[in-house]
């Protein structure tokens, strides 16, 4: 029994003032700048952070993706990862166009040797951050608020002063106020304004002012409402690039995201897939892959997603989970017959060059280097659409309408008593029990067509009845009319549907009929033959024999 109410421990979120916040208005049409954060943000957050191959490895990986901005270590952290950005500069592993970027406290310390760890780089941006959130100033620092700007400031000051002394360097400094999110919003904009004075930024060379949500704190409409208003209110906001660095401990962080670009910001800063801190960083996988349903480029290349997440679950040792969105592996399946139906539907509508319309399935696998191989698996929770896409996909059986129905009872009854998933080989040898195998008591040998008579076909047929060979004859308007006549049974014909399966010398064809037979009810045969005519008269049998067996 709960004693007390664990709410009852918690202070409620304020909302933000801001009656004419703008941001629900706003459409995204162009990508965020990108940042990925992975081998810092997300490496510290890893039970065995990265050596340098697996960084290595990594980094590469995100040049590839096409990240532009890269946070690639917190130098004063550890030798190896001091080592690590030595190397990355030293062995000119930088692409002209990419910037790396490092992180340290305010602490003169270790600002000296975050910095030195960059020196010689054509370009680099050097982070700092301090938290500013009432809690963090009561119990981390022990500070008042004078005293938490006043180390941001002193901390600016000082890695002006180093980096003025290395002008062949592009210098970009880049301020968070940690817990911003949960700062009173006057203070965060009185700190950041005396960081940027301290600074100087102007228009040509910009800083960046990062905005975390170190912990998510409210729903994301409210961080929202707090990156518009530090937007709006933000002294030399021309000479400041507005960043966003959403946790996902809420796990609203992708929704935070997208409407803080909406608010105003011009850059995210986040890990693949999510890792990170507690609940992790913002995912810019998925951030990126959303751009593509608004019909925007993001700007970075995911077309072999499997590579890349191959790459950060052996680097992170932290699976991807399978519904992970765009990436996982049941995220283009469908189990469920309604889903599968309208899927099967879709592909069968949708033409290559055309808006992506299929249901269910907001992007196209193959956009991302996925097949449609397991868009479609069959359990219990199947329909005839799914078993029977399996089937014409595999073994290029196209099953009509009313037979799938029939045959789809068959699979659930299969379903039901494994309470599994089964295969298309599953499905396929359901098939053949029930349809292709029901060859006794009649079991076809042979025939012979007479059709020299103007508008009648002449039959003679060999078969086996309970393993004893029998001829017959008969004669009808067309071959099955006549086969059918010749087997002297109480049956008629309801429908008869064929294909070819396959093409060339090789190509079989499968027919399909129903039967009326004896008491009214109506049985489906298939057969399957290099002769169509042989075919059909397979499939009428297959429906006898199946009649009969049922009968018994
Ligand atoms: C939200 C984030 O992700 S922030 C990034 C966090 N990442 C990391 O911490 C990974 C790398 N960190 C480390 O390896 C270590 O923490 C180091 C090397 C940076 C510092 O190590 P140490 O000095 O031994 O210890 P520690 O981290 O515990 O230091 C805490 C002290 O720094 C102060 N401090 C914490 N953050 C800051 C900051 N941003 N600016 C200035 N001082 C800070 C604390 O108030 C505390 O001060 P106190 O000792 O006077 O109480
Ligand atoms: C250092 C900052 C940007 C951070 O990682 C956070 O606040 O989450
Ligand atoms: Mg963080």
């Amino acid at each position: 029994m709960m004693l007390t109410n664990p709410a009852a421990k918690y202070r409620a979120f304020p909302p933000v003032q801001l009656k004419d916040r703008t941001w629900p208005n706003r459409v995204i049409s162009t990508p965020p700048i990108w940042m990925s954060t992975d081998l810092r943000d997300g490496n510290q957050a890893l039970i065995e952070p990265m050596n340098h191959e697996k960084k290595l490895r990594f980094f590469d990986m995100l040049l590839k993706i096409g990240l532009k901005e890269i946070e690639v270590a917190f130098p004063s952290a550890s030798q190896t990862d001091f080592d690590f950005v030595r190397k990355l500069i030293d062995e000119k592993r930088i692409p002209d166009d990419v910037t790396i970027e490092v992180l340290t406290q305010a602490r003169e310390d270790l600002i000296r040797r975050t910095v030195n760890s960059v020196v010689g780089s054509r370009r680099a941006i050097v982070h700092m951050y301090n938290a500013t959130a009432p809690a963090f100033r009561r119990i981390v620092f022990n500070m008042s608020k004078e005293e938490v700007k006043a180390l941001a400031v002193a901390g600016t000051k000082l890695i002006r002063e180093l980096t003025d002394a290395h002008p062949e360097t592009e210098w970009v400094f880049q301020y968070s106020p940690e817990t911003f999110s949960m700062t009173e919003l006057d203070f965060a904009k009185e700190v950041c304004d005396a960081v940027s004075e301290a600074w100087q930024p102007t228009p040509e060379r910009k800083m960046i002012i990062n905005l975390p949500g170190t912990v998510e704190a409210s729903t994301p409409n409210v961080y929202a409402d707090q990156v518009e208003w530090m937007h709006r209110n933000l002294a030399r906001r021309d000479s400041i690039i507005l960043s966003v660095h959403p946790h996902n401990d809420r796990g609203c962080a992708v929704a935070a995201a997208e409407l803080a670009v909406m608010a105003g910001a011009d850059r995210i800063e986040g890990c693949l897939f999510g890792n990170g801190e507690r609940t992790g960083n913002v995912d810019l996988v998925t951030l990126a892959l959303n751009l593509y349903s608004q019909g925007i480029n993001p700007g970075l290349d995911f077309s072999d997603i499997d590579e890349i997440r191959q790459c950060v679950e052996e680097c992170n040792q932290i699976p991807v989970h399978p519904r992970h969105p765009y990436v996982g592996d049941l995220v283009y399946t469908a189990f469920s017959g309604s889903h599968q139906d309208a899927i099967k539907k879709g592909f069968a509508k949708q033409k290559p060059d055309e808006i992506w319309e299929v249901p269910y399935m907001p992007v196209d696998p193959a956009d991302l280097g996925r097949s449609y191989d397991a868009v479609i698996r069959v359990n219990s929770q199947s329909g005839k659409g799914g078993m029977t896409y399996l089937l014409e996909q595999e073994y290029g059986l196209v099953l009509p309408r009313r037979l799938q129905i029939e045959f789809s009872r068959a699979v659930q009854r299969i379903t039901d008593e494994t309470g599994g998933e089964v295969a298309a080989n599953d499905i396929h040898t359901i098939f053949n029990s029930e349809y292709l195998n029901a060859v006794t008591p009649y079991h076809y040998r042979n025939h012979h067509i007479d059709d020299s008579k103007d508008g009648e076909v002449q039959i003679k047929v060999e078969l086996e009845k309970d393993g004893q060979p029998v001829s017959m004859e008969g004669s009808g308007n067309g071959p099955i009319d006549a086969f059918i006549n010749a087997l002297g049974l109480n049956i008629k014909l309801m429908d008869f549907h064929e294909h070819a399966i396959g093409a060339g010398a090789s190509a079989n064809a499968a027919s399909y009929v129903e039967l009326r037979v004896n008491n009214g009810v109506t049985r489906f045969g298939v057969g399957i033959d290099g002769n169509i005519v042989t075919a059909s008269f397979r499939a009428v049998l297959s429906a006898v024999n199946r009649d009969i067996a049922l009968a018994s």
